[in-house]
This record gives C-alpha cells, sequence and structure tokens, in this order.
C-alpha cells in the first residue's frame, strides 16, 4: 500500500482559493498513491485564528468540491486534511451562523465523501481554537480495502487514550494531519513515535511548511511503523513524502510482541 503526504506550504501571500487550486493539482499528480494526505486547516493556516471566521466553509463548500473531483481524478482514498466547518444553528434557522469545527474530509477513490472527524482536542488553552471552535465528540476509523485507518488532529496526538480508543476500534493505521508549530518539533516526533510503538500501528503525521500568522511551521511529516522506526520523514519546506506501507505488519508485531494483550487498567473483567 502505497501513502502521499502532502506537506504543503501555507504562508499568507497565497489565496485560500489559490492554495486549494495548488492542493487539487498535487493530489493529481500522487495517482500512484492508494492514500493521500494533507495537512491541518491548509486552507486558512491553523494559527491563522483571525480569518478562521472569514475563510470558514460549509461542509460541502469549495474545499469539499474541489478535493472530492481532485480524489476522483487520481482515484486515491483522500485524507483532505481538514477546513473550518461553519454549521447551521442549532435552530437550523439561520444557515451558517452555529459552531465553527476543524473538521478533517475522507473521501473514496470515486470521490465520495466517506467519513468527516471533527477535531476533538482543541489547542489554545484560553485562546484561539480552544475559543473559536466546538469540540468534537466522536471517535472516527475508517475502513479501507487493507487497512482500517483511525483519525485524529494535529493536538490529539497529545492524548494517548484517544489513540487507545481508535485501537480498541480497530484502528491500524493513524492518520494526523497537523500544523504543528516548530518551536515544538521535539514533541512532534517524539509523539508520533511514542503513539506507534505503544498501540503498534502505523502513524502518519501530514504538517504544514511556512510561516503564517507568525508562527514557524515544523514540516518534518513523518511515517512510523507499527514498531517504532520512522520509515520516511520530511525537511522543513513544502514536500511530498511517499513511502510504502505492509499493512499485514500491525497483525504480525502484535502478535509477535503482545504487549496489548497484557493490558490490566481499564478493561473489564481484569484480566489477572
Ligand atoms: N494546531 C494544533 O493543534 C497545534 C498543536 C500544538 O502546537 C502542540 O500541541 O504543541
Amino acid at each position: 500500500m502505497r501513502a502521499s503526504l502532502i506537506q504543503m506550504d501555507v504562508n499568507p501571500d497565497e489565496t485560500s482559493n489559490s492554495r486549494r487550486q495548488r492542493a487539487a493539482s498535487l493530489v493529481r499528480e500522487q495517482s500512484a498513491a492508494d492514500l493521500v494526505v494533507l495537512p491541518e486547516l491548509w486552507p486558512v493556516g491553523a494559527f491563522a485564528f483571525e480569518s478562521f471566521a472569514e475563510e470558514a466553509e460549509p461542509l460541502e463548500g469549495p474545499t469539499y468540491e474541489a478535493m472530492s473531483k481532485a480524489a476522483s481524478d487520481a482515484g486515491v482514498w483522500l485524507h483532505a486534511g481538514s477546513i473550518v466547518e461553519r454549521t447551521a444553528s442549532d435552530s437550523g434557522s439561520a444557515a451558517g451562523d452555529g459552531p465553527l469545527y476543524n473538521t478533517s474530509l475522507v473521501f473514496s477513490p470515486d470521490g465520495e465523501l466517506a467519513r468527516t472527524y471533527r477535531k476533538i482536542h482543541r489547542f489554545g488553552f484560553d485562546r484561539g481554537e480552544a475559543v473559536l471552535m466546538g469540540a468534537g465528540e466522536e471517535l472516527v476509523s475508517v475502513r479501507l480495502p487493507e487497512t482500517t485507518l483511525g483519525l485524529a488532529t494535529c493536538y490529539d496526538l497529545r492524548f494517548p487514550e484517544l489513540f487507545r480508543a481508535l485501537t480498541d476500534a480497530g484502528a491500524e493505521m493513524f492518520v494526523i494531519p497537523a500544523g504543528w508549530p516548530e518551536r515544538r518539533r521535539s514533541h512532534w516526533s517524539l509523539l508520533a513515535r511514542a503513539r506507534a510503538v505503544e498501540n503498534q500501528a502505523y502513524v502518519l503525521a501530514c504538517g504544514t511548511a511556512g510561516t503564517h500568522a507568525g508562527v514557524e511551521q515544523a514540516g518534518h511529516s513523518v511515517v512510523v511503523d507499527p514498531w517504532g522506526e520512522v520509515l520516511a520523514e520530511a525537511g522543513a519546506g513544502e514536500e511530498v513524502l511517499t513511502v510504502d506501507l505492509d499493512p499485514a505488519r500491525v497483525a504480525a508485531t502484535r502478535e509477535q510482541f503482545p504487549a496489548l494483550k497484557d493490558r490490566l487498567l481499564g478493561l473489564e473483567p481484569p484480566r489477572r
């Protein structure tokens, strides 16, 4: 199974419309891949909080349209990263005045929307995403012919219980679009490997390059195998990281080193 992670440069000199067109062409160029991944909030920038409201789009908005077509043109599964999703109000009376969400879109090779995932852990403590967006509440996995993807977004990487729950739900490959800053790059690399090792799963973590809203991005997208080995790692700039994966390695690793079976906490009834 071949995966291509598109580590896009997100900077304020490019409009979201032009970046959408560029993303669509980059996806079309990956027709040799089975799975293509884009980063978190690439149309607007994960730290461009001031632009969230203006750049917010309905689920079936311009990013959806462009990515659905790009997925079907390339004939690939496409994790299209995330958008600022504008929702209708609870009453349904006025379109578009409900909460915003950081929502990921996954398309099948025929361009159909397979699943969405609303980021559960919002970044920013008492500002930014944490106050501007609603929190997702649903664990999401996506069944592909070769494997099962578990979805998470950027700051979610710091919460191991999410990944353990996805593992319990059958995930074998975590796909993590991100807009991770350079300042905490060491955490990114460490946590990506930790989530792979502790769950004996592949990690595909796709970040952004460039600088937006004054925040230099880490780049360094990474693919880690179920043993915790780094299979491929990008540099700091825009880059497509392509790697061949063997989904059978997940079951093999879990069988050869069955640490997941030795869990004692959080399981009912206790195993020992
Ligand atoms: N966009 C994000 O979720 C940023 C997360 C981050 O900077 C961190 O966890 O550190």
